[in-house]
C-alpha cells in the first residue's frame, strides 16, 4: 500500500486528498481568521473546564506528532458551556509547530502565522459511546486551539519538553501524568468558534472548534525541542519532524463566531 500520510513533499497536506477524500470537504480546518468578518454572537457562554491532574496518562511520538494521552473512561476531564450543547470529555492535547519560529499554527489570525498550536482534544461523552465513535459525528468533537508566539520561556511546558528526548522515535512513549492542560492556557478565555475538522488524517468534519484569541509564548529553545522529534522509528535513518502543520483551508459557507466585544 502507499505510504501513509506524513507532511513531507510526497506525502503531505497537498496530497492528502489522494488517499482522504475528505481533504476537499466543504468544512475542513484549519481556517484563516479574519477578524473583521466574525459575528459577536451574544448567546455564546463563557468556557468551562474542570481537568483532573491524573487524568493524563502517556506522551507518545506517534510520529506526526507528539500527544499526550489521557484515560477517557470516565467524565473525571470535561470541557462545558462555551459554544458547546452538553459535556465534551479529554481525550488528549498534542502540538503542531513549523521549520522555524516565523510559522509552524494551523490557524492564522489576520494572515499572522504563530510559531506554534497546541490542540486538546475533547469528544461528546452525553451522546457517544467513545472517542471513535464520536470522531464520526458532526458535533462528536470539541477542540481548544491555542496560540504559541515566539517568546518568553514557558514553564508548564517545560514539564513536557523535558520528556521529549525519551520518545525521539515514531512510535515511543513513557508514563506522563500529574499535569493540568489548563496550565497551558492564555489568562484570557476569550474565543472564536466554527466548525470543522480533524487537521490530520482521516480529516473528519466532526468538530467544533474553540479558537483563544490570546496567544501563550513558548521561547525559541522550546520551540526547538518540537523539531528534534523523529518522525523515522527506532532502526530506521533518522528524519526529524520539522513541521507538522496544515495550511488553512476554505471557510465555504461557514461563519466564525466571536464570544467577545
Ligand atoms: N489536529 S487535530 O484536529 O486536533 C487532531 C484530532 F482532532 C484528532 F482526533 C486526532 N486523532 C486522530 C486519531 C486517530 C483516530 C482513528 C479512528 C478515527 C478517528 C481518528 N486520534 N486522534 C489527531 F491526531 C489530531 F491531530
Ligand atoms: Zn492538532
Amino acid at each position: 500500500a502507499r505510504q501513509s500520510w506524513g507532511y513531507q513533499d510526497h506525502n503531505g497536506p497537498e496530497v492528502w486528498h489522494e488517499l482522504f477524500p475528505l481533504a476537499n470537504g466543504d468544512r475542513q480546518s484549519p481556517i484563516a481568521i479574519k477578524s473583521s468578518e466574525v459575528k459577536y454572537d451574544p448567546f455564546l457562554r463563557p468556557l468551562s473546564f474542570s481537568y483532573d491532574l491524573t487524568s493524563p496518562k502517556v506522551i507518545l511520538n506517534c510520529g506526526y506528532a507528539f500527544s499526550i494521552e489521557c484515560d477517557d473512561t470516565e467524565d473525571r476531564s470535561v470541557l462545558r458551556a462555551g459554544p458547546l450543547k452538553g459535556s465534551y470529555r479529554l481525550r488528549q492535547l498534542h502540538f503542531h509547530w513549523g521549520p522555524t519560529d516565523d510559522y509552524g499554527s494551523e490557524h492564522t489570525v489576520d494572515g499572522l502565522e504563530f510559531a506554534a498550536e497546541l490542540h486538546v482534544v475533547h469528544w461528546n461523552s452525553e451522546k457517544y459511546p467513545c472517542f471513535v465513535d464520536a470522531a464520526q459525528q458532526p458535533d462528536g468533537l470539541a477542540i481548544v486551539g491555542v496560540l504559541v508566539k515566539a517568546g518568553e520561556h514557558n514553564s508548564p511546558l517545560q514539564k513536557v519538553i523535558n520528556v521529549l528526548d525519551v520518545i525521539k522515535t515514531k512510535g515511543s512513549q513513557v508514563a506522563f501524568t500529574n499535569f493540568d492542560p489548563s496550565s497551558l492556557f492564555p489568562e484570557s478565555l476569550d474565543y472564536w468558534t466554527y466548525h470543522g475538522s480533524l487537521t490530520v488524517p482521516p480529516l473528519l468534519e466532526s468538530v467544533i472548534w474553540i479558537v483563544l484569541r490570546q496567544p501563550i509564548t513558548a521561547s525559541s529553545e522550546q520551540l526547538a525541542t518540537f523539531r528534534s522529534l523523529l518522525c523515522s522509528a527506532k532502526g530506521e535513518p533518522a528524519c526529524c519532524l520539522l513541521s507538522n502543520c496544515r495550511p488553512p483551508q476554505p471557510l465555504r459557507n461557514r461563519h466564525v463566531r466571536a464570544f467577545f466585544h
